[in-house]
């Protein structure tokens, strides 16, 4: 458990009607986050994870048109928030769900797609290091040279139903990473073992925004221990944009000291919208 005494974390809760309603709210976020990076920068970050996280993405290109805003799609650059170890053609990629689901029918040009070096697969250390000094420092550096305060623009990110997010699982001696931005796991609980992961590090200090996403009954449990009153949370309604949160009910709620999961230790940068929890009735109710 992370102990951060110091510290109270606030996240948004965003209540959708129905998990049909996930994908509409989540491509809205996404719309407003891609925008703000835009006004400030001349790229736009965005971190992915696998499990589910890559379907709810697919009414992303239709949102930007019915909104009647370029998404321009050629400033994207995305990353892996983690990846299974198997090349990108392998069932259990995370790169090839995200393709399949997204990015295979927009425009974001393929070398600005960072999938893991599989020359190294190998070696999931390597692929690792690999993943940190090529990708994830290439494009703090590039966000630092751009005009901006250097930080990954958005992470989109699953949580697992024993409470897991990216490749960070619950009792795993990779939640007191200190360092690295990017590590290595070879025991995975969830198969494939063999995998590379954002560390917490890197997702406390170096994304602006942070999204999690996750629908049913099996994420209550959840999202019960994650936050202190949920129960209470209706009564801590913000006001919202309905515009953009369609039919969502809206919450701020606050994240469990010491955290009982590894997805409730990703706390975010600090300021309103830097930490948000997209998730459907069933998984809240
Ligand atoms: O590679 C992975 O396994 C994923 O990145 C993982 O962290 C996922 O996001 C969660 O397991 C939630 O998955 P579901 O949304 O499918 O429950």
């Amino acid at each position: 458990m992370e102990n951060d005494s110091n510290n109270i974390h606030q996240a948004k809760l965003v209540i959708a009607p129905a998990k049909s309603a996930i994908s509409t709210i989540l491509s809205n976020l996404i719309i407003q986050s891609c925008h703000r990076a835009l006004q400030q920068s001349t790229i736009f970050t965005i971190a992915i994870s696998g499990g589910s996280l890559p379907t709810f993405l697919q009414e992303l290109p239709d949102a930007f048109s019915k909104a009647n805003i370029d998404p321009q799609w050629d400033k994207w650059h995305v990353l892996l928030a983690d990846e299974r170890c198997v090349p990108s053609s392998h069932e259990d990629s995370n790169l090839g769900a995200i393709r399949t689901h997204f990015t295979n029918g927009v425009g974001i040009p393929p070398s600005q797609i960072y999938g893991i070096d599989e020359t190294l697969l190998g070696s999931s250390d390597d692929v690792a290091a690999s993943y940190q000094e090529n990708v994830v420092k290439y494009l703090l550096d590039k966000k630092k040279s751009t005009d901006d305060d250097g930080k990954i623009d958005c992470a989109l990110l699953g949580f697992g139903p024993d409470g897991h997010t990216c490749s960070l699982f619950p009792n795993h001696k990779l939640l007191s990473e200190q360092n690295r931005l990017v590590a290595s796991i070879a025991d995975s609980p969830k198969p494939p073992p063999s995998r590379i992961t954002l560390t917490l590090p890197f997702l406390n200090k170096y994304c602006r925004q942070i999204i999690f996403c996750g629908a049913g009954e099996s994420k209550r449990q959840i999202i019960q221990a994650v936050f202190t009153d949920v129960e209470k949370a209706n009564n801590n309604a913000v006001k919202h944009d309905d515009s953009v949160l369609v039919g969502a009910k809206v919450s701020l709620v606050v994240l469990c000291n010491p955290a009982p999961y590894p997805c409730g230790m990703v706390h975010g940068y600090g300021d309103d919208d830097s930490l948000i929890w997209l998730v459907d009735e069933d998984a809240c109710s």
